[in-house]
């Protein structure tokens, strides 16, 4: 019937697989080498766009800025929804960044859109600059921590964000139960997790039937969901209760009541949520909870991710470092650390965190978008319900757009090729889709380090060897030495953090 629907065009072309199982032995698992540089490598041969097939299911790879600008871009409204997976399906429960492109979704994007576009988060500002002096002194403390420390810098910023909730512990409750719910959910939104997402049917058998053994995994997801958006929730409106709370991703979605939507349901929406009247819907009530909720695991991996990325491009390229804080030295003097005002003086910091997005974007592969309805492209069919890929990494080095593509080089950001784009526009997804928390994450990325080389030098760690990749994932670290630039500086990061111990 596909042959019908397509009017005998071909699919995008790809490997050539089994009969019935398809591309099920071709499926790079990423362990040899990581999947973007495979499909890369498979753009070669195959074209820009290929595909890859197995019982039924296909997934088209785009590595192109061409490809994801026709389709994501331009043809956005039918290529913004979620994989079509059984167990995505069955465990996103409001899940905001795995549900369908609908309505729902829709209403959602604009009340999160509204709490993170550029001119809100420069409310948030303050608890950035705050977190990161306080990551400064833990660094002094305890250097040889430092990813767990930025980790910690990167939740509190996130949950005070949303919640205005401080992590002040090293067993916080909610960012335990944030963390405990990360990996399950990156395991619902990955298609080739569970047999069921190849062969639907198996979900209508019985338990004691072979490929039914997913059932526990989602109930497990969807008790991680009711965990990250109950309790957080239950304790912000005892706080609300008490007037003890101060301006927050919650608190602003109620001062710009009914301007967000222009609907009744962001009345409910936003009455459900702070229970000011007996909730009129339990249902938007939970569903606002959940945007809330799911703001801790979008933000914190991919945030550490990205300083990671900074930090190992600065101990390859020693000389970049020092170029940048001369620069901070000259704009910021030596007796206080940087703030935002400092940003737009300081643009070789702005080129260099550009390039750590396009040099080493932490998620390579963003996340899969799926099309909702039969299309054709440059003659080729891709049917309804495809899982659609964009390569960002093979964007990201495509040497039209960056030349010398491998090097971490701040210098080709300084307008001296018109043809680069802005890396943001790929590195954090496209379209419907994008990253709604980009602006808050550039400017955590900013701040912290700017910061950073003001307090520090960063260096190898003799002993052991760079890694060749950072990834996103959490656990993932590497030794290194953060060595204060002076005793001065040390006093500094002191009393700049016990300052804000005294407010
Ligand atoms: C440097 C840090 C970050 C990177 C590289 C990043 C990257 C991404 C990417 C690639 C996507 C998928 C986009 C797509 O489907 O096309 C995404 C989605 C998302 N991100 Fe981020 N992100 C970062 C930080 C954040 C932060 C700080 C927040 C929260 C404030 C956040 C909230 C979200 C949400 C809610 C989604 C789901 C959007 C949807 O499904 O419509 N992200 N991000």
């Amino acid at each position: 019937s596909h042959r019908r629907r397509s009017g005998g065009l071909p699919y995008p072309p790809g490997p050539k697989g089994d009969p019935i199982i398809g591309n099920l032995r071709q499926l790079p698992d990423g362990k040899k080498e990581p999947l973007h540089i495979t499909y890369k490598k498979w753009s070669k041969i195959y074209g820009p766009v290929f595909s890859l097939e197995s019982f039924g299911n296909r997934v088209v790879v785009l590595n192109t800025a061409h490809a994801t600008n026709e389709l994501l871009e331009k043809r956005g409204n039918i290529y913004s929804d979620r994989n079509p997976g059984v167990i995505r399906r069955l465990s996103t429960d409001h899940h905001f960044p795995g549900m369908d492109y609908d309505e729902e979704f829709r209403t959602y994007r604009k009340v999160v859109n509204a709490a993170f576009n550029p001119t809100a988060v420069k409310d948030y500002s303050d608890i950035q600059e705050q977190e990161t002096y306080e990551c400064l002194e833990h660094l002094l403390e305890s250097p040889d921590q430092w990813f767990f420390h930025m980790r910690r810098a990167a939740g509190s910023i996130i949950l005070r964000v949303t919640y205005d909730h401080k992590v002040t512990t090293h067993d916080d409750h909610l960012v335990e139960i944030n963390e405990a719910a990360i990996p399950n959910n990156l395991i619902a939104v990955t298609p080739t997790a569970f047999v069921v997402n190849f062969i639907p049917w198996l979900q209508y058998m019985p338990d004691w039937f072979p490929g039914t053994n997913y059932r526990p995994f989602v109930k497990k997801v969807l008790d991680g969901h009711m965990a990250i958006r109950n309790t957080p929730w239950v304790e912000l409106k005892e706080r609300m209760a008490k007037g003890a709370i101060k301006p927050c991703y919650a608190s602003r979605l109620l001062e710009m009541k009914g301007q967000i939507t222009g609907s009744d349901d962001e009345e409910y929406i936003i009455k459900g949520t702070y229970a000011i009247s007996p909730l009129p819907s339990p249902a938007l009530c939970s569903s606002q909870a959940a945007s809330a909720g799911i703001m801790y695991g979008a933000a914190v991996d991919t945030t550490l991710g990205t300083m990671a990325s900074f930090v190992l491009a600065m101990l390859m390229h020693p000389e970049c470092q020092k170029k940048l804080q001369a620069e901070i030295d000259s704009v910021v003097g030596r007796d206080r650390l940087p703030t935002f005002a400092d940003e737009d003086h300081l643009p070789y910091l702005r080129w260099c965190v550009l390039e750590t997005l396009r040099w080493m974007p932490v998620a390579p592969l963003g996340l899969a978008h799926a099309c909702i309805q039969d299309d054709i492209y440059e003659g080729m069919f891709i049917p309804k319900g495809s899982i659609i890929v964009a390569n960002q990494w093979a964007i990201l080095h495509d040497e039209t757009m960056y030349p010398k593509p491998m090097d971490f080089w701040p210098e080709r950001w300084d307008g001296r090729f018109p043809q680069a784009r802005d890396a943001r526009l790929y590195a954090f997804g496209f379209n419907r889709r994008m990253c709604p928390g980009r602006h808050l994450a550039y400017r955590s990325v900013f701040i912290m380090a700017a910061n950073l080389l003001s307090a520090f030098t960063l260096a190898p760690d003799e002993a052991s060897p760079l890694p060749e990749n950072v990834s996103l994932g959490t656990g993932q670290t590497f030794k290194c030495r953060f060595v204060p630039r002076s005793s001065e500086k040390a006093a500094l990061v002191r009393s700049t953090a016990s300052s804000l111990d005294a407010n």
